[in-house]
């Protein structure tokens, strides 16, 4: 039995949370429904680019793995194009040398890896896979139309208490307690969860293993700009999107035409030098909710819905064009120095996370330009100076940067914001918390436009049902 469909739905926020909720939203709630998406900035939010002479590069969410299921949906339906992140060799810096460089030769890396660190990254591999594994049976549920009223009851649904145990430990916990050698942890995890989400291995472990999962083959990017896909799904969605700041959201009794009083929600934003406001049956929040990214408040609501202090991380990207100064990593000539990556220990006590060779949202491989120098992306706590910038190359023609508050810091036990604000009040980036990836974002927005259908029409059996896996193992 259905419902006659809400009139309006208002989206806060187009980044890829928000507007892939405004396509779910339309999937399931028909034609006939408005949809009006706010943003104050730029469509795409953290999917963004960064240009260096003429070419552009991507600045934020860059690498979508090959099994992100959502991802690749949206760009097959959304007639888009993809590119090969490009892999080149890495190194790990230690401070003081290069303890890890990969070879070309995949028998050699092998060799290397297991005379460094016996079959530990087999290990690793084995246990990503694992996780995974698990993670897939969310498509499986999602395209039966399942959904979740908490991040904590979704994850429960992929991995059982393995999962909640991830969200509440700290990667380092977990990996020790599965018997990684510190050498290995040091070497091999640390510097990619430094690279993926500035951070140690006091994040989560559910974030650590989708962090790993990086290390795996076949990821890659849009063609032209990962946040294309943004303007796609809004165009797609046919979202109104509205050029606005949205300062508060208030619930309020209205009598629509011909009916009984009903509670709405009014959106209260900010455009150009006005203010505005319209009404809505159900609002969805698609930004995170912290007084430095989004500031919305939430006036009258009874319970009141609390404040999220949460903090995210600061992260600034650089993108260079130059000439690298090799011998800050290691004595060898320049000329026999073939890494294009360079990940870092947590010792290192280096003023940058990581440092490697990009390639523009057009191509597949990196092209030198007629000097022989790339463009560089790294990764660093702080805004690089000058003299910081002139350490790390011999010479450069060209320096842009973006800062960010990047990802959530994470510090377990996790516990992720509600994804139920309020009747029918949503907040998609409670996700951020278990893990921040575009594909994440994704989910989320699947799960908040199918719980937002559900919980309208009343259908309490698709919400928060248990022992899906062995429910579904017999449906086609
Ligand atoms: C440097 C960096 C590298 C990353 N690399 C990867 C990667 O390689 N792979 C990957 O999968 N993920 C990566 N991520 C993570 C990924 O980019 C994010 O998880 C994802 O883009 C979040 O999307 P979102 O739509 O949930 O949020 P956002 O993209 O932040 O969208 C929220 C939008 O809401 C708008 N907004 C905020 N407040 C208001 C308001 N009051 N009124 C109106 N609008 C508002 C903002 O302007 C923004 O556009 C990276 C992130 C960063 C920063
Ligand atoms: C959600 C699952 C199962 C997998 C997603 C894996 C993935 C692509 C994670 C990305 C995490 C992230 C925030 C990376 C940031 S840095 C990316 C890259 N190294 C760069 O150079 O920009």
């Amino acid at each position: 039995e259905r419902r006659a469909p809400p009139d309006k739905i208002a989206i806060i926020g187009a980044g890829i949370g928000g507007t892939s909720a405004a396509y779910y939203l339309r999937q399931k709630f028909g034609k006939d429904v408005k949809i009006d998406l706010f943003e104050r900035g730029e469509v795409g939010g953290r999917l963004a680019t960064l240009t260096v002479r003429g070419q552009e590069y991507e600045a934020g969410g860059s690498v979508i793995h090959p099994l992100n299921l959502h991802m690749k949906r949206f760009v097959k339906d959304l007639g888009l194009s993809t590119v090969q992140s490009y892999g080149g060799l890495m190194g790990v810096y230690n401070g003081e040398r290069l303890v890890f460089e990969e070879s070309s030769w995949f028998i050699i890396n092998m060799i290397k890896l297991i005379w460094q660190y016996g079959f530990q990254s087999l290990r690793m591999h084995m246990w990503v896979e694992d996780a995974l594994d698990k993670f897939m049976r969310i498509y499986r549920y999602q395209s039966h139309d399942y959904a979740f009223s908490s991040v904590e009851k979704l994850l429960h649904s992929l991995g059982g208490d393995e999962f909640l145990g991830m969200l509440n430990r700290t990667l380092l916990e977990t990996l020790q307690k599965a018997g990684f050698s510190e050498k290995f942890l040091n070497e091999m995890v640390a510097p990619v969860m430094r690279v993926n989400f500035g951070q140690s291995m006091n994040i989560n472990g559910f974030v650590g293993a989708v962090s790993m999962s990086c290390a795996d083959s076949g990821l890659w990017a849009v063609e032209g700009g990962n946040k294309l896909v943004c303007s796609r799904l809004l165009e797609a969605s046919k979202g109104n999107l509205i050029h606005g700041s949205v300062m508060y959201i208030e619930e309020k009794t209205r009598t629509k035409q011909m009916g009984n009083p009903t509670k709405m929600y009014e959106v209260v934003y900010q455009t150009g030098s006005e203010t505005r406001s319209d009404f809505y049956d159900i609002v969805l929040v698609a930004t995170p909710l912290n007084r430095k990214m989004s500031n919305i408040t939430f006036l009258n609501f009874d319970p009141p819905i609390e404040e999220f202090h949460q903090y995210y991380q600061h992260i600034v990207t650089t993108l260079i064009k130059g000439q690298l100064n090799s011998t800050i990593f290691t004595s060898r000539h320049l000329d026999e120095f073939d890494l294009s990556t360079i990940l870092t220990t947590d010792s290192s006590d280096l003023f940058i996370n990581s440092i490697g060779i990009v390639s523009s949202v057009r191509e597949n491989n990196p092209q030198p330009s007629k000097g022989g120098t790339y463009v560089w992306k790294i990764f660093s706590q702080e805004i690089l100076t000058k003299e910081q910038i002139l350490k790390l190359f011999l010479s450069y023609d060209y320096a842009v940067k973006q800062p960010w508050l990047a990802y959530p810091h994470y510090k377990p036990p996790e516990k992720c914001p509600p994804i139920v604000l309020h009747d029918r009040l949503y907040y998609l980036n409670g996700i951020e918390f278990a893990a921040s990836a575009m594909e994440m974002s994704a989910i989320a927005a699947h799960n908040a436009a199918l719980l937002a259908y559900h919980r309208w029409n009343e259908h309490a059996h698709m919400i928060d049902q248990e022992d899906l896996y062995e429910k579904l193992k017999t449906e086609l």
